[in-house]
């Protein structure tokens, strides 16, 4: 069984409860709260700022050309071409570009990009990889489930945000991490398997718990 696999099945229930989150299903029949979509936004710009480090980090622990230049590709897309796309999308529901770049992190971005990149500058390439993979995977598995609800891809508001995950460029990526996870998983020890898997059931479980934070717009307990 490839380890993806065995990831897959292994991660399943939380993978459900994602897909059944309300701020999921909201976007996929157009009732979700603009202003949880709006926390969700800037917050998601802060997580890509951190999320596109990893793609510098992967770079600088491959061992191959090709995976060196596709790690290089990503970072480049992610910071010079999807960060416009998401303050065009963020101007939509009336965030500035300023609104964006001094937005503090919530509690939950924080520990979940933090996570994320302590993983990637403390671990093999292989953890780095399984720490980024949910994020890759469960989006594009959203995006293909809510891209099947009649309508939900021309939505005014949410269907931006579908068609982008559904995309088969979107899916043509994802499929590379899983195939990139899957080749440096073979020949691993069952431990280091354990490892990674208990790294990647981290990062899923942060991915539900970014969605309820978007939900519920949660900050830190006390404002000061
Ligand atoms: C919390 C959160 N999790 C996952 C993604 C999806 N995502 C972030 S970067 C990237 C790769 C493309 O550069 C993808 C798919 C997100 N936006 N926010």
């Amino acid at each position: 069984m490839k380890f993806s696999q065995r990831l897959h099945e292994k991660l399943e229930p939380i993978w459900r409860a994602n897909h059944n989150h309300p701020f999921v299903t909201g976007m996929g029949d157009g009732s979700l709260d603009q202003e949880s979509f709006r926390f969700y936004m800037v917050q998601d710009y802060l997580y890509l700022i951190d999320y596109a480090k990893l793609f510098a980090l992967g770079a600088v622990k491959a061992d191959d050309l090709e995976t060196m230049g596709k790690f290089a590709a990503l970072l480049n897309s992610t910071l010079n071409e999807e960060m416009e796309l998401h303050r065009q999308y963020a101007k939509k529901f009336g965030i500035t570009k300023d609104d964006l770049e001094n937005a503090n992190p919530s509690p939950i971005t924080l520990a979940y990009s933090h996570y994320m990149l302590h993983v990637a500058q403390n671990g093999t390439l292989a953890e780095l990889v399984a720490a980024l993979l949910p994020c890759m995977w469960s989006y594009w598995e959203i995006g293909k489930e809510l891209s099947e609800i009649p309508g939900a891809a021309e939505h005014e508001l949410y269907g931006e945000w579908i068609s982008m995950y559904s995309s088969d460029e979107f899916g043509t990526l994802a499929q590379w991490c899983i195939g990139l996870m899957d080749e440096l998983a073979a020949g691993k020890s069952e431990s280091e398997k354990s490892k990674l898997e208990e790294i990647f059931l981290n990062t899923t479980r942060y991915e539900y718990m970014f969605w309820d934070m978007a939900y519920n717009k949660q900050m830190w307990p006390i404002d000061a």
